[in-house]
C-alpha cells in the first residue's frame, strides 16, 4: 500500500492579475514542501505537500520529481496515473503539454513530451533482453461521453472492467509507436483533434477531461513472461465557480457536467479517505465516466500522482483554496499497485465467435465476413461495441457490479449486526430487572410463610441447582459404564488395576483404563469419587454419595443366567437400605456425620442413572430386533418404577443418561457384524444402534412425563448417544486414531477383540496360550476393552455433557460461567 503523491504548483501571475490585483498573492513560501496560504478573509493556514512548485519552478523540476519515478515504475510493469487538477487557467495544460507538444523548446516542454522520451530511454537503457511494444490511446470525456481522439467517429466508447485488464475501453484506437517522434506526432494529432472537436461540436475550449493512455508491454527472453504497465495522464477540465464566469446556455450545461464529474471525483476521494479504519464502504466510482476510468488510479492497482495547479493571485484565492483542500484530502488515499503479468499474449486477431458472448452476433458477423471485406466488418464490430450493442467477451467478467453488491451486502449486514447488538443489550437490561423482581418476590413469599411449602422450596432450589450443576451428594445407579467397584466388591473378584493412575485406591474395580464419565462429573462438582455401595474395604466414606452401579447390571430383574444379580430394582432397594441405615446412624450421634449423608442431603442430592445398555445388548443373543424393540416399554416401566420409588423417598434431582451406540462396540461387531451388510457407514451394527435409538426416544418421553408428573423435581435427560456417535464419526478431529478397535484385547485389527479372553486375561486353547494385552497408548483409542470406553474417551464425553448442549433441559446458556470444567 502506498499513499498517492500530491504536489502543488503555482504558475506566475498573468498580466491581468498583475494589473488588476496589484501583484497581490495569496501564498508565502516556507520551504519546498510547506507554504502559508492567506484566504479572502486574510486568514492564514499552512499547507504541506510532497513538493511545492512555486512560480519560478521549471517544467523539468516537475518531471523529475513527479513523473520520472512513475515512468520507471510503469516500465517495470506497474500502473501509474498522473492527474492535473485546478481552476481554469491555473496551468494544468501548461504542466501537462508545455507550450506545444512538438515545437516548444527544452525549457517549456511539459510532462507529456518528457514522459514519452523517458519511457523510450528507460526501455532502451536496460541490459536485459526483451521485446517491447508501446501503444498509445487518447480520449476525452465531454458531457459524460468518452470520445476517441485518434478517431473522431468513435464518440461513445464504453468503459469496461475485467479481472486481467482492470478498467479498459473496448474498441478504443490503439496506435503502436516505435520511437518518441512517432509518439509525439500522434499525440499532437490527438490534441489537434480536440480542437477540431471543439469546433465541430461547438464546444467551449478546455471543457473536457483529456486522457492519454500509454500501454507498455514487454516480453523478457529470460522467462518468456509478459509484463505490462499502463500510464494514464489526465488533464482535467478546469474547476470553477459557475456564477463567477456568468456562463449560460450550452456553456452553463458544460460547466455543470464538469462540476458534476469533478464533484463525483471529490466524492470518490471522500469515500476513500473518510471510511472508518478497517471498514469497507461503498466507493461511488460509477457516478461519472471520469471516476470510473480513474478507478484503478484511485485506491486500486496503480501508483498515482496529483498535481494541484493554482494561481497565486489573491483574486483567485477562493478557487485555489478549494484546489489545495482537494489535494490535501487526496493525500490520504492509499493504493495498492502490483506488478502486472500476463501468462499468455492476448490474441487481438481473434474471431467474432471468441470475441463476443452473444452467439447470434457471432453468427451474423461470420456471414457478413463472407459477403463484405474484412475491414468493413471489423469497422462494424467496433461501432457495435462503442454503441454497447455488442460486448467484448473480456468485459463480461464485470466485477464491479459484484463488488458493489458485496459492499451493499456488507453494509446491510453491519447494520443488522448493530441492531442485534442493541437488542441483546436491551434484553440483558430487561433480564436483570426481571431477575431483581423475581428475587424480591421470592424474599417476600418466604417471609409470608411460604417456606412451609416444601414443594415450592424444592422447585426453587431445583431450578437453581440445575443451572449450577452443583449438588451436595450423588447417588448413582447403573451398569459397568459407571461401576466404581461394586460388582467386583460384591462378587469378590478383582478387576485389573488401571495403568499407573494414583487417584484410585487399588484395585479400583473400574472397567476402564482410568476414570469413568461419573468420575469426571464428580470432579466437575468438586466432589470426591463415589465409593461403591458394596465395597466395605478401607472404611468407605459415603458422605458425598454412594454408587450402586454394578457392571453387567440390567434394568429388568436379573435371571438365573444373569452375570450380575444387582439389577436396577436391587440397586434401588440397596439405596433404600442405605438411606435407612444412614438415618439410623446419624440419629445415634454426630460421630457418624463424616461417613454418611445427613437427611437433607438425600433431598438435595443428585440421583444419576446410566443403565439399559445390557438389557438391549444381552437381548440380541436370544431375540430378534422386533422382539427387542417391542420389549423396550417393559424395560422402561421397570426404570420408571424405580425412579418413582426414589421420588417417594424424597429424591428430587434426577439425571438420566441415555444409552450409547451399542452397535459400535467391538464386542457386538465381532458377534453380530461379520456380515458387512449388517454394518452402517461407520462400521457399527445397524440393528444394535437402532435398538439404542428407539430405547432413547422412549426414555426421553419418560423423562418428559416424569417432569410433568413431579413439578417439584428436576429431571434432566442427557443424550450420551449423540456425543459418542459424534466422537466415533469424527475421531481424528478429537485426537483419536482408532474409532472402533479395542486397545486392550486379542486378535489385532480391525477389532482386536476376542470374546474368549477379556482385557488382562491369559487363557490356553488347544495348547495355544493367548493374552488380551493393553495397547501402548490408550489415549489413541476410543474403546478400552471392546465393551467399555477409555479414560480419554470418557473425558471427552464428560466434557461434552458439561457443555449443557446435550441435555434436556439444556443448560448451555449457563456456560461457561457457572460450570467448572476441571479434569
Ligand atoms: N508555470 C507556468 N509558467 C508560465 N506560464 C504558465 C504556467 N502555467 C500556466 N501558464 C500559462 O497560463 C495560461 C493558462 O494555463 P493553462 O492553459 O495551462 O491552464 P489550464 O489550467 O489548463 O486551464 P483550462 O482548465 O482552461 O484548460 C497559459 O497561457 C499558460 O501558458
Amino acid at each position: 500500500m502506498s499513499n498517492i503523491t500530491v504536489c502543488a504548483r503555482f504558475r506566475p501571475l498573468n498580466s491581468r492579475e498583475k494589473q488588476n490585483d496589484n501583484n497581490s498573492v495569496c501564498i508565502r513560501c516556507r520551504d519546498s514542501e510547506t507554504f502559508i496560504f492567506k484566504d479572502e478573509k486574510d486568514e492564514e493556514s499552512v499547507f504541506s505537500f510532497d513538493r511545492v512548485f512555486y512560480e519560478q519552478s521549471e517544467q523539468a523540476d516537475v518531471y523529475q520529481f513527479l513523473a520520472l519515478p512513475m515512468v520507471r515504475d510503469v516500465v517495470d510493469g506497474y500502473n501509474g496515473t498522473i492527474i492535473t487538477y485546478g481552476q481554469t487557467g491555473a496551468g494544468k495544460t501548461y504542466s501537462m503539454e508545455g507550450s506545444g507538444i512538438l515545437e516548444c523548446g527544452e525549457q517549456k516542454k511539459g510532462l507529456l513530451p518528457r514522459i514519452v522520451e523517458g519511457i523510450f530511454d528507460s526501455l532502451n537503457s536496460s541490459d536485459e533482453k526483451k521485446t517491447y511494444s508501446i501503444n498509445l490511446s487518447m480520449v476525452e470525456i465531454y458531457m459524460e461521453k468518452v470520445r476517441d481522439l485518434f478517431d473522431l467517429s468513435k464518440v461513445n466508447i464504453q468503459i469496461k472492467e475485467s479481472k486481467s485488464r482492470g478498467i479498459f475501453l473496448p474498441g478504443v484506437t490503439e496506435i503502436t509507436v516505435l520511437d518518441p517522434v512517432e509518439a509525439l506526432q500522434n499525440l499532437s494529432k490527438g490534441i489537434a483533434n480536440r480542437t477540431v472537436g471543439e469546433t465541430q461540436m461547438n464546444m467551449a475550449s478546455s471543457r473536457s477531461h483529456c486522457i492519454y493512455i500509454f500501454t507498455i508491454q514487454q516480453e523478457f527472453s529470460r522467462d518468456k513472461r509478459t509484463r505490462f504497465g499502463k500510464l494514464i495522464l489526465v488533464d482535467l477540465a478546469g474547476s470553477e465557480k459557475v456564477e463567477k464566469t456568468g456562463a449560460e446556455g450550452r456553456v452553463l450545461d458544460e460547466a455543470k457536467t464538469i462540476n458534476k464529474s469533478l464533484s463525483a471525483l471529490g466524492n470518490v476521494i471522500n469515500s476513500l479517505t473518510c471510511g472508518l479504519q478497517g471498514k469497507t464502504s461503498h466507493i461511488p466510482y460509477r457516478d461519472s465516466k471520469l471516476t470510473r476510468i480513474l478507478q484503478d488510479a484511485l485506491g486500486g492497482n496503480a501508483r498515482t500522482a496529483l498535481l494541484c495547479c493554482c494561481s497565486p493571485s489573491a483574486f483567485n484565492a477562493s478557487e485555489s483554496l478549494s484546489t489545495l483542500r482537494f489535494g490535501a484530502r487526496a493525500k490520504h488515499i492509499k493504493s495498492s499497485p502490483r506488478l502486472n503479468y500476463s501468462e499468455e499474449k492476448s490474441d487481438t486477431s481473434s474471431s467474432a465467435a471468441s470475441l463476443f458472448d452473444d452467439e447470434s452476433s457471432a453468427r451474423i458477423l461470420t456471414k457478413l465476413r463472407e459477403k463484405f471485406n474484412v475491414e468493413d466488418v471489423k469497422f462494424l464490430e467496433e461501432l457495435f461495441i462503442q454503441e454497447g450493442i455488442l460486448f467484448d467477451l473480456s468485459s463480461v467478467e464485470e466485477e464491479s457490479d459484484i463488488d458493489d453488491l458485496t459492499l451493499q451486502m456488507i453494509s446491510l449486514l453491519q447494520a443488522a449486526m448493530e441492531k442485534l447488538t442493541a437488542t441483546v443489550d436491551e434484553l440483558k437490561r430487561e433480564n436483570s430487572i426481571l431477575r431483581a423482581k423475581v428475587d424480591a418476590s421470592m424474599d417476600s413469599l418466604f417471609h409470608n410463610g411460604a417456606e412451609n411449602s416444601s414443594i415450592f422450596q424444592n422447585m426453587i432450589s431445583a431450578m437453581s441447582n440445575a443451572a449450577e450443576f452443583k449438588y451436595p451428594a450423588v447417588f448413582n445407579f447403573g451398569d459397568s459404564n459407571s461401576d466404581t467397584g461394586d460388582l467386583a466388591a460384591g462378587l469378590g473378584f478383582q478387576v485389573a488395576p488401571p495403568n499407573g493412575q494414583d487417584y484410585f485406591k487399588i484395585p479400583s474395580g473400574r472397567f476402564c483404563d482410568g476414570r469413568l464419565i461419573v468420575d469426571f462429573l464428580m470432579d466437575a462438582m468438586d466432589l470426591p469419587f463415589l465409593n461403591a455401595y458394596l465395597d466395605s474395604l478401607g472404611l468407605p466414606n459415603f458422605r458425598k454419595g454412594c454408587n450402586f452401579a454394578a457392571a453387567a447390571a440390567t434394568i429388568l430383574p436379573a435371571t438365573s443366567s444373569s452375570l450380575c444379580p444387582f439389577s436396577f430394582g436391587v440397586q434401588v432397594s440397596q439405596f433404600l437400605r442405605f438411606k435407612a441405615r444412614a438415618l439410623e446412624l446419624t440419629a445415634k450421634g454426630r460421630k457418624f456425620d463424616k461417613y454418611v449423608p445427613d437427611e437433607n442431603v438425600f433431598e438435595k442430592g443428585l440421583y444419576m442413572f446410566d443403565i439399559g445398555q445390557n438389557d438391549l445388548a444381552g437381548a440380541f443373543y436370544s431375540k430378534t430386533l422386533d422382539q427387542i424393540l417391542a420389549s423396550i416399554p417393559t424395560i422402561l416401566l421397570e426404570l420408571e418404577k424405580g425412579i418413582k420409588n426414589l421420588y417417594d423417598q424424597g429424591a428430587r434431582y434426577f439425571w438420566i443418561h441415555n444409552t450409547g451406540p451399542l452397535g459400535c462396540l467391538p464386542q457386538n461387531i465381532a458377534k453380530f457384524g461379520t456380515d458387512a451388510s449388517k454394518l452402517d457407514e461407520l462400521g457399527c451394527v445397524s440393528s444394535h444402534n437402532q435398538a439404542a435409538k428407539t430405547f432413547n426416544l422412549q426414555l426421553h418421553a419418560l423423562c418428559t412425563k416424569l417432569q410433568g408428573q413431579y413439578p417439584d423435581s428436576n429431571v434432566t435427560y442427557v443424550d450420551i448417544f449423540s456425543i459418542k456417535s459424534n466422537l466415533i464419526a469424527n475421531f481424528s478431529r478429537y485426537g483419536f486414531e482408532q474409532p472402533i478397535m479395542a486397545c486392550c484385547g486379542f486378535g489385532g485389527p480391525p477389532l482386536n477383540y476376542d470374546s474368549r479372553v477379556s482385557c488382562g486375561e491369559t487363557k490356553t486353547f488347544n495348547g495355544t496360550t493367548i493374552t488380551a494385552q493393553a495397547c501402548n497408548d490408550s489415549s489413541e483409542y476410543i474403546s478400552w476393552d471392546g465393551i467399555h470406553y477409555t479414560e480419554t474417551a470418557n473425558q471427552y464425553v464428560a466434557s461434552q455433557i458439561l457443555t449443557g448442549k446435550y441435555s434436556d433441559p439444556p443448560f448451555s446458556d449457563k456456560m461457561p460461567f457457572l460450570l467448572k470444567l476441571k479434569f
